[in-house]
């Protein structure tokens, strides 16, 4: 019997993860802690750049891809976790990595498509893709549908150099992604890292629509954890929409999501309020701190500022289920961590 984040001490460690040990005051390691990875939950990893969050998230990942009936997913703005695949020192870790991911088009709905291009939907180029849109499910659809129109030539050739700018993202194609292909057991690494800023959150979109859909209708028996790195960049895009939708209703239908970021006051409030677990690595710009602070639950008697660790590695978690708030180590990675900053001095080494 051992601490599980997410469902209470005395818990049997089933369908658990094991992600670290709980630090003592001299700073000592102590008993294993664990995380609940039964029911569904939204978690944040928050901290300052170079602390830790990226490890974190290998960490949960490794454990989900070991767990039974979830279909961990993680969108990878980085390219900092395929080397989840490169073997792993403890049980393995199955993984898949998407290098060069694909969704189709019709994964987003004509507002979106106005935002992604940004176009405003009242404008004439912006109703013609809106449209264009709404009629297929294809960008050569929609270019088309763009063509046969009689409306006036400048918004049509504006439209349609919009369509042009989104097939030159290579990230639509009518077999692009869906739920199936995501909901496997092993953990799916979408590499995003390719992608510019827009074409990257219509893929989080997509995924995180397709997977709650899914749900919903039945069509996947596995719950869904989604994992994002570096968060804040699609809590500013055409992704916002569809994490809402997971942070506030995912919990009924089973999808879990799990937000890293060094900048939680970029995140959106809900965000920061819907997560019922907080692992806080050191954290220090005083907007991010507030952000954290106005969401402490009633529980935290103290300021979470004054609790968070110096070391990378070391967290604070906040557990909602247990109203408990604990000093902790994550484990180290069982697989190498892909992230990390080159330093001169390695490079200088080099034969
Ligand atoms: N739990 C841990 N155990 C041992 N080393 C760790 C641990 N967590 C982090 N580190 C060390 O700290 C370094 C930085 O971690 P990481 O790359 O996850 O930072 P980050 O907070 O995600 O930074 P960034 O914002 O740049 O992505 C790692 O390369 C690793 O060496």
């Amino acid at each position: 019997m051992s601490f599980v984040i997410g469902r209470g001490s005395d818990a049997e460690t089933v369908q658990a993860g094991r992600v670290g040990t709980y630090r003592a005051l001299d700073g000592s390691d102590g008993a294993d802690l664990y995380v609940d990875l039964d029911d569904p939950h939204a978690m944040l990893v928050v901290g300052k750049r170079g602390y830790g969050k990226s490890y974190t998230l290998g960490v949960v990942a490794e454990e989900l891809a070991r767990a039974a009936g979830v279909a961990p997913v993680i969108v990878d703005p980085m390219g900092v976790f395929a080397t989840l695949a490169d073997g792993s020192t403890g049980e393995s870790v199955p993984v898949e990595v998407v290098a060069e991911p694909t969704v189709a088009a019709d994964a987003l709905d004509p507002r979106s498509w106005c935002a992604l291009l940004g176009l405003s939907p009242e404008s004439g180029s912006g109703s013609l893709v809106w449209q264009a849109a709404q009629e297929s499910a294809t960008l050569e659809g929609m270019r088309e549908h763009v063509a046969a129109t009689d409306a006036p030539g400048a918004d049509k050739r504006a439209a349609s150099n919009h369509i042009s700018l989104a097939e030159s993202w290579d990230a639509f194609d009518p077999d692009g992604l869906d739920a199936a292909d995501l909901a496997g057991s092993a953990v799916t690494v979408v590499d995003v890292s390719g992608l510019e800023a827009a074409p990257m959150n219509a893929v989080c979109r997509a995924i995180a629509e397709a997977l709650y859909r899914a749900r919903i209708t039945g069509t996947i028996d596995r719950l869904p954890w989604l994992l994002l790195d570096e968060a804040h960049a699609f809590f500013g895009g055409v992704a916002a929409d569809a994490l809402h939708t997971v942070l506030t209703r995912g919990r009924a239908p089973g999808v879990s999501l799990v937000l890293a970021t060094q900048r939680p006051s970029s995140l959106s409030e809900t965000a920061v309020s819907q997560s019922d677990v907080l692992i806080a690595h050191r954290l220090t710009a005083e907007a991010d701190l507030e952000a954290l602070e106005a969401a402490q639950p009633t529980y935290v008697h103290e300021s979470l500022a004054d609790r968070l660790p110096t070391e990378p590695g070391s967290v604070v978690v906040i557990d909602d289920a247990t109203e408990t708030i604990h000093a902790a180590r994550i484990r180290r990675r069982d697989t190498p961590h892909g992230g990390g900053s080159p330093s001169a001095r390695e490079v200088a080494d080099q034969p």
